[in-house]
C-alpha cells in the first residue's frame, strides 16, 4: 500500500547577496535575489513498511526534501500525498522551546503531535525512561548538550508508533549507547508497519536500516534502488573528480548491480581467491587464503596503492586494508606492465557468503586519483571447518580458563 507519493516536486529558494537586499526588494519591488533551485523534478513513492535512505553530498537537497514532507517548508511546485501520521526528527532542537524545561517541552511536542494532556500524562513515564536524562528534565532545554536534546526529542517523537518516521541525521549526535536504543526502536516499529525515511552520512546505518536508497545529486534524484548498489555508486561519484573517471554499473553475478569507476590508468584484469595454491570459491573458517589482484598498466604510474574490502551479503564492511596502510613499498609501473599483488590472510570470519571489492588508486584512498575501483569483483563462501561452534561474523580464536574464588 502506497503511503507517500511525491510527484514532479521542485523547490526554489531565494538567495539574497546580503540582509539589506531582502528589504530593498520588499520596498522597491525590484528583484534583488537570485533563485536557487534546490530540488528539481523529484518523483518517488514509498510503500507501507518500506524504509528509504536518502544519501548525497552536502547541499544535495536531502534535508529540504524531508522538510517538505513534514510540512516545515513548502514546495515551489509539484505535489506530495502523505497518508498517515508522521513523526519527525529533523535538525537538532527543532520544535523545542529553549526556556521550557524538558518536561514542559515533552508536553509541548506531544501537543504538536496531536496528543492531549491526559494521553501525554500516560506516556510520560515511558518517555522519561527511554530518554534517560535524569534530573535534567527539570532544567531548561537551552542548558542541554546536543546529545541530551536528541534523547528527549527522539523519545517524545516516537512515544507512539507513527505511520511514517522521518529521521534526518539527528541521531548522529547521540552517543553509541543511545543510537543502539534508537535503532532497536526503529527496527521494532518497522516490523510493526512504520515506513522510515532516513538521512544519514553513515553508509552502514543506511544499509542496516533501509531496504531502498535514493541518491540526490544537485537537487535531482539520480538513482533509486538497493542501498548496496546506490552506496557503491555514491562512493564512485565522490571520487569522480577527473573528467575521464567514468562510472559504469552493470549486472553481474547474482543479478547484482556492480559499480566500477576510475580513470583506468591501471585496470584490474582479474581477482582470484586461492587456498593451498588453487583458485577456490569456498574456504573453511580459519583457512589461510591468498587474494590475488592482477592488473595492467595503461600509462606510467608511480607507486599505486592496491586495496581490498570484504563485505557480507548485506553489504556490511567486514574488513578492508590496502598496501599503503600495510606500509608495503609499492612499485613504479610503466605502460603495458602487468602487475600482481597478493594479500595473505586468514579467513577468520563466520560461515556465509562474502564479496570482495578491489581498488587501485593513489596514496591512502581513492579520492584524489582513482585508477580502478571494482565493487563485487569476486564472491566466496565461508563454510564451517574444524573449529568449535561459534556465532557472529568474525571468528576470534578464544581460550578460556575456569577458576574458583
Ligand atoms: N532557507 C534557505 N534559504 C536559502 N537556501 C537554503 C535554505 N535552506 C537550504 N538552502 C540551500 O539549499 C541547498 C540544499 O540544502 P539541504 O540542507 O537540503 O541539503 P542537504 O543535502 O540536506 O545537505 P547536508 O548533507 O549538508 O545536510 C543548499 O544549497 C542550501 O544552502
Amino acid at each position: 500500500m502506497e503511503i507517500i507519493s511525491v510527484d514532479n516536486l521542485f523547490k526554489t529558494y531565494k538567495r539574497y547577496p546580503n540582509k539589506w537586499a531582502r528589504v530593498k526588494e520588499w520596498i522597491t519591488g525590484k528583484e534583488a535575489h537570485k533563485p536557487l533551485e534546490v530540488l528539481k523534478n523529484i518523483n518517488f513513492k514509498v510503500n507501507k513498511g518500506e524504509s528509504v535512505g536518502f544519501i548525497g553530498h552536502n547541499g544535495a537537497g536531502k534535508s529540504t526534501l524531508l522538510k517538505i514532507l513534514t510540512g516545515t517548508t513548502y514546495p515551489t511546485s509539484g505535489s506530495i500525498t502523505v497518508k498517515g501520521k508522521i513523526a519527525a526528527l529533523l535538525e537538532l532542537g527543532v520544535g523545542f522551546h529553549p526556556d521550557f524545561t524538558g518536561t514542559q517541552n515533552i508536553y509541548m511536542l506531544g501537543q504538536i503531535m496531536g496528543l492531549n494532556n491526559s494521553e501525554i500524562d500516560k506516556l510520560l513515564p515511558d518517555i522519561i525512561d527511554f530518554a534517560e536524562i535524569g534530573d535534567y528534565l527539570d532544567d531548561p532545554v537551552r542548558t542541554y548538550s546536543s546529545g541530551m536534546a536528541v534523547r528527549l526529542a527522539f523519545s517524545t517523537a516516537t512515544a507512539v508508533r507513527p505511520d511514517i518516521l522521518i529521521v534526518d541525521e539527528a541521531l548522529s549526535v547521540g552517543d553509541s549507547y543511545f543510537q543502539h536504543k534508537c535503532f532497536s526502536r526503529i527496527r521494532k516499529y518497522r516490523e510493526e508497519g512504520t515506513s522510515l525515511l532516513f538521512v544519514s552520512h553513515d553508509p552502514s546505518a543506511v544499509k542496516n536500516l533501509c531496504d531502498r536508497a535514493i541518491l540526490l545529486d544537485q537537487g535531482m534524484a539520480i538513482k533509486d534502488g538497493h542501498p548496496d548498489e546506490i552506496l557503491d555508486y555514491y562512493n564512485a561519484i565522490i571520487a569522480k573528480r577527473e573528467a575521464e573517471n567514468e562510472i559504469n554499473q552493470s549486472i553481474g553475478h547474482n543479478k547484482k548491480l556492480i559499480t566500477r569507476s576510475g580513470n583506468k590508468d591501471i585496470s584490474i584484469s582479474a581477482v582470484k581467491i586461492l587456498s593451498a595454491d588453487k583458485q577456490v570459491s569456498a574456504v573453511q573458517v580459519g583457512d589461510e587464503i591468498t587474494l590475488r589482484v592482477e592488473m595492467i598498466c595503461n600509462k606510467e604510474v608511480n607507486k599505486p596503492t592496491v586495496g581490498f574490502k570484504i563485505r557480507d551479503r548485506l553489504g556490511n564492511d567486514i574488513f578492508g586494508t590496502n598496501t599503503y596502510y600495510l606500509n608495503e613499498e609499492s612499485i613504479n609501473c610503466d605502460k603495458n606492465d602487468k602487475i600482481t599483488v597478493e594479500f595473505y590472510l586468514k579467513a577468520n570470519i563466520g560461515p556465509g557468503t562474502y564479496n570482495i571489492t578491489v581498488a587501485v588508486h593513489d596514496q591512502s584512498d581513492h579520492l584524489t586519483k582513482n585508477y580502478d575501483w571494482y565493487d563485487h569483483a569476486a564472491t566466496f563462501q565461508v563454510i564451517s571447518g574444524k573449529e568449535n561452534y561459534f556465532n557472529g561474523v568474525s571468528y576470534l580464536e578464544t581460550t578460556v580458563n575456569f577458576c574458583k574464588g
